[in-house]
């Protein structure tokens, strides 16, 4: 296993190369996901099997996009219908973010509750929205996602073997997914010293899948005593891993999710892409019936998916005085 300053860099061709693996390949390479997944948390992966050309095309198109008006990027603004749009001020836990974003579904709709409120479980159907500029952007993001999902599905595999689990354990989960795709843009910012890209935070997914470009400005905390903000190093072409929320619950918290946050820059703006794989709306997330016994009980209370995004949601648009959702709420003392 190398190091790109940290984070653990895997090759991922064992479970991607047209030949073949042997079995003890595919056992170091589960053992190293593992090692990965404890010690960090996150882990960028190289011979991944994604086309450098279906990401070219999207980070290409996501250039042309946010370099529109503000005006032309707000006809396709997020609203109350539908979780896809753009948009450019997010807040992470109160602080609003020095990034612009547009986010799309990767299934089309994607069925999520209506509101937040427990006994409500009435639904409805989130659609895209689809800017006229650049052109073709929807089939460039269409072909993007389904390429995560090809990835996606392999990594889940290797972390449900490297937790003695079934390989195809988590796929269930996804069937009715309400994954997305992000775009991110970090414009210059006059005063980086000031100013967070995306503020100190944890996924609240199962999964991310991040590409970054060039410029570099992801940090994660270490796992160890320090508490150190480490840079995750651009590597062209390889695609950082970070296990999310719900695989800390799913694995009861063999697994844990990590936080990250993104510094800017006054010189160069950036751009960046997690696929963010979150499952059904309705799924209800606890630890795996296999990873709990009388010795390891459940640490965390059944929560829904769909109901605790939404929570998150509402609380990401403007200031509240208390600390927004976190799965450590439904930690079982
Ligand atoms: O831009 C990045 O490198 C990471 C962004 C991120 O952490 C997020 O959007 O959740
Ligand atoms: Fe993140």
């Amino acid at each position: 296993m190398e190091e790109a300053q940290g984070i653990p860099v895997i090759d991922l061709s064992p479970v991607t190369s047209t030949n073949p693996s042997s079995p003890s390949a595919i056992e170091a390479l589960v053992k190293e996901i593992g090692s990965a997944c404890k010690e960090w948390g996150f882990f960028q992966v190289t011979n991944h099997g994604v086309p450098l050309s279906v990401k070219q095309n999207l980070e290409e198109a996501s250039k042309e996009f946010f370099g529109q008006s503000l005006e032309e990027k707000k006809k396709v603004s997020r609203d109350e219908t539908s979780a896809s749009g753009y948009y450019e001020s997010e807040h992470t836990k109160n602080v609003r973010d020095w990034k612009e974003v547009f986010d799309f579904l990767a299934k089309e709709p994607t069925v999520f509750p209506l509101n937040s409120d427990e006994h409500d479980h009435r639904i409805i159907h989130w659609t895209n929205k689809n800017p006229q500029y650049p052109p073709h952007f929807r089939d460039i993001l269409r072909e993007y996602i389904k390429e995560m999902e090809k990835l996606g599905y392999k990594l889940l595999e290797l972390i449900a073997l490297s937790l003695g689990l079934e390989a195809k354990r988590f796929e269930e989960f996804f069937r009715e997914q309400t994954s997305f795709v992000r775009l991110n843009y970090y414009p210059r910012c006059p005063c980086p010293h000031l100013a967070l890209g995306v503020g100190p935070h944890k996924d609240s997914g199962a999964l991310t899948i991040l590409a970054q470009d060039d410029v570099g400005g992801l940090q994660v905390k270490r796992k160890t005593q320090d508490q150190e903000w480490i840079q995750v190093q651009p590597i062209p072409h390889a695609y950082i891993i970070n296990l999310a929320d719900i695989i800390q619950v799913w694995s009861n918290g063999a697994y844990e999710s990590v936080e990250h946050r993104v510094t800017v820059n006054s010189e160069k703006e950036r751009f960046s892409i997690p696929y963010f794989m979150f499952p059904a709306h309705d799924t209800e997330v606890k630890p795996l019936e296999e990873l709990i016994n009388e010795h390891n009980p459940p640490k965390y209370r059944p929560y829904n998916s769909g109901k605790f995004l939404l929570k998150r949601f509402e609380t990401n648009f403007q200031k509240h005085k208390e600390e927004n959702l976190q799965i450590h709420h439904f930690k079982i003392a």
